[in-house]
């Protein structure tokens, strides 16, 4: 709808007969009655216009053309050019015919065209500069996106990107389930906005992380979501070596005292509550200290890493093996007696005894001693279940070395 108001003005050869009041003020009159003292309304109409109007004028009245919509510049008693839409009629004025027109002002709404127009050039500049990647979707149909986007996805070009019938198949499976959650809580207005982040793949199959935020808007009337995304990929590799460091041990990539403590917490209560059996194996390498003298440090770091590659090949999916520290070890065995533990800390004990480490010179064997304990409905925390096993641990030690001791049970050796 044009938001304006109409005049109405009776002429005969732009002479005018009848001018209402809106028509008048228009121009800057006040009344309808000041417009009559005008010789010709011609002078209303921008001069190129004129002769237009004229040809107009005489046509309709003769019959040539019938009466239509046009639009002029007029120019108002301070010289100010407006631009008006006129619909004409002839009509019978005291007996003679003559033009009526109603006239419409449309400055207002030319001049929100054109501020329409800049704004949208504006918006169009903002896009296309923006850094971020920008799309538009409608149930991941993609609508429309900006250079940052269609780049970060290694497309050449925005349209290639648009051509595609879905998006999703750009983004990690694992995300799907989330962004059709995402998708319908937006457009059913339960939330304003969402940030997430997911993986994605480019066209040449390289991986790349984007940070998305996601947000309602209309399109072409419609109710669709824009996509606000930036490349995180560099962002992510860093927070995923940073855990990494937080958790796992530099030397044998095993998990670290840290990770292992919060694992054996966890275990622990999750074993108690549904009466589970858990055991916990502390493993020592025998005489480690000479190993590093004899040998040097770099072969005791050997040492270290091929025990820990030993376990991994050992132990079950659903086992855990840590680094506690120094030449000491954990390994955590869920769902398992202390008969089983016994029997997979011998197993580990044999397989490391027969192990050999080339050094420059000479071969060099190790062993290794292990205290075994089970958990108990009494251990409030997992001190308890560590200490038994580092009792049995310095039994092992003490009875010889190279055996696993149960926790309160004599040492058994192989
Ligand atoms: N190469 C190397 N040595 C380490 C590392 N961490 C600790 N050690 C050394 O491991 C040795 C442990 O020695 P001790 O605690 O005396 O134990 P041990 O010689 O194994 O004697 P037992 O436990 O009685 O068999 C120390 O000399 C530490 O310096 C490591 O990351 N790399």
């Amino acid at each position: 709808m044009i938001d304006s108001h109409y005049g109405v003005v009776i002429h005969r050869n732009f002479k005018p007969l009848y001018a209402d009041d809106i028509y008048a003020q228009f121009f800057g009159h006040h009344t309808g009655e000041e417009m009559l003292a005008l010789d010709s309304l011609l002078h209303l109409i921008a001069p190129h216009q004129r002769q237009n109007a004229i040809q107009t004028y005489n046509a309709i009245m003769s019959g040539e053309e019938k009466p239509s919509i046009k639009t002029y510049r007029n120019i108002d008693t301070e010289g100010n050019e407006f631009i008006v839409l006129t619909v004409d009629h002839i009509i019978d004025w005291q007996g003679v015919p003559a033009i009526q027109t109603t006239v419409v002002d449309l400055s207002n709404h030319v001049d929100t065209l054109k501020k329409l127009h800049a704004s949208e050039k504006r918006y169009r500049e903002l896009v296309d500069g923006s850094i971020q990647g920008i799309l538009v979707h409608r149930n991941f149909e993609p609508l429309f996106c900006n250079q940052a986007y269609a780049q970060a996805l290694g497309f050449s070009s925005e349209e290639a990107l648009i051509t595609n019938g879905s998006i999703l198949p750009l983004y990690d499976p694992s995300f799907h389930e989330q962004a059709h959650r995402n998708n319908q809580a937006l457009l059913s207005g339960q939330k304003s906005a969402i940030k997430t982040e997911a993986k994605c793949y480019r066209v040449d199959g390289s991986v790349v992380w984007l940070g998305l935020l996601s947000r309602p808007v209309t399109w072409n009337g419609e109710c669709v979501v824009q996509v606000t995304t930036m490349d995180i990929t560099k962002q992510h590799r860093l927070r995923e070596q940073l855990e990494h460091r937080a958790n796992y041990d530099g030397l044998t990539e095993l998990i670290n005292r840290r990770a292992m403590s919060e694992l054996l917490e966890h275990q622990l209560r999750t074993h108690q509550a549904l009466s589970l059996p858990l055991c916990c194996v502390l493993i020592d390498i025998d005489d480690f200290k000479s190993i590093n003298d004899q040998h040097g440090h770099h072969i005791g770091d050997e040492v270290l890493k091929q025990f820990a590659a030993t376990c991994r090949n050992n132990i079950r999916q659903s086992d855990h093996i840590g680094r506690w520290g120094g030449e000491e070890f954990v390994l955590l065995l869920p769902d398992t007696s202390i008969e089983q533990a016994e029997i997979i800390a011998q197993r580990l004990r044999k397989d490391v005894s027969r192990q050999t480490i080339t050094t420059n010179n000479t071969q060099l064997r190790f062993t290794i001693s292990m205290g075994v304990a089970t958990l108990s409905h009494d251990d409030h925390s997992v001190i308890h279940l560590l200490s038994r096993a580092d009792k049995a641990l310095y039994q092992a030690k003490h009875n010889g070395k190279n055996q696993a001791v149960l926790a309160n049970s004599t040492a058994r050796d192989c």
